[in-house]
């Protein structure tokens, strides 16, 4: 199967300090990847440097990308949106003035796609009429999947979607990104530090440390007990 995101020798630096070296991985159609690592590891970095997304002045990138079998040339979030690549960034940005159906109906190309995408995100539909800034922090990363959504991507990265949010609300956003995996066929590769939480939805996982890849595999085939002692700490499980 051609993979719908292939990365091959990505390298992102700031001012010349590397901060992801030599990083790879290829997502096939409806498969959720985690990559999971400390603070610092370099999650947020390869997410940003595979879109192109770096701090002008100081983020370098460099490496080999394709997207749905076609090379990119020169990554930037708005080219690779258009072509069926959405980026969930940390922290993602929700306009907080606006109501949630506001935004919705801003980029949703139809009622009909904003309804299909509501159906994935029970919770939202009853906070259709409440301005963003209102909505819990759980709600407003439901909001964040669900604007990416709407433009129907076929690949979808996410950084740190449960960072601050409480377990039962991480296992719900985790359950809607295996969802939306296995129901629209969608490429995902998420970023995240709720080590148990994304291993309990994922089909495979990457470990960074220090900026590399340092273990990887199939949820089943890969050594967890050993990967959470190495390079992750027993108290995140
Ligand atoms: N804008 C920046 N300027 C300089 N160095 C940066 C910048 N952003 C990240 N770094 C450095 O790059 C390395 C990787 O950081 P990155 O944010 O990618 O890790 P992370 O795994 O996403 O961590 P976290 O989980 O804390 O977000 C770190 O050493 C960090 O200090």
């Amino acid at each position: 199967m051609t993979a719908s995101l292939s990365v091959r020798d990505l390298n992102v630096s700031y001012r010349g300090v590397p901060a992801v070296s030599d990083y790879a991985v290829d997502l096939e159609p409806g498969t959720l990847t985690m990559m999971l690592g400390r603070n610092g590891a370099g999650k947020t970095s390869t997410l940003r440097g595979i879109v192109g997304f770096l701090p002008g002045e100081t983020g370098r990138s460099s490496g080999r990308i394709e997207l749905l079998g076609k090379p990119v040339r020169r990554p930037d979030p708005l080219t690779l949106a258009r072509a069926g690549l959405e980026l969930i960034a940390e922290r993602n940005k929700v306009f907080t003035g606006m109501t949630v159906d506001d935004q919705l109906r801003l980029i949703a190309p139809d009622r009909a796609r904003k309804l299909e995408v509501l159906e994935y995100f029970p919770r939202l539909q009853e906070r259709l009429a409440v301005r963003a800034g209102l909505l819990s922090g759980g709600e407003r990363q439901m909001l964040a999947t669900a604007l990416a959504l709407l433009r129907s991507p076929e690949v979808l990265l996410v950084d740190e979607l449960s960072l601050g949010l409480a377990p039962a609300v991480v296992r719900e956003l985790m359950q809607h990104l295996r969802r939306l995996a296995d129901d629209q066929g969608i490429a995902i590769l998420a970023a995240d530090q709720s080590v148990s939480e994304a291993l309990a939805v994922a089909d495979r996982v990457q470990v960074m440390d220090d900026g590399a890849v340092v273990a990887e595999g199939a949820i089943g085939e890969l050594d967890v007990e050993g990967v959470l002692d190495t390079y992750l700490g027993r108290e995140k499980v």
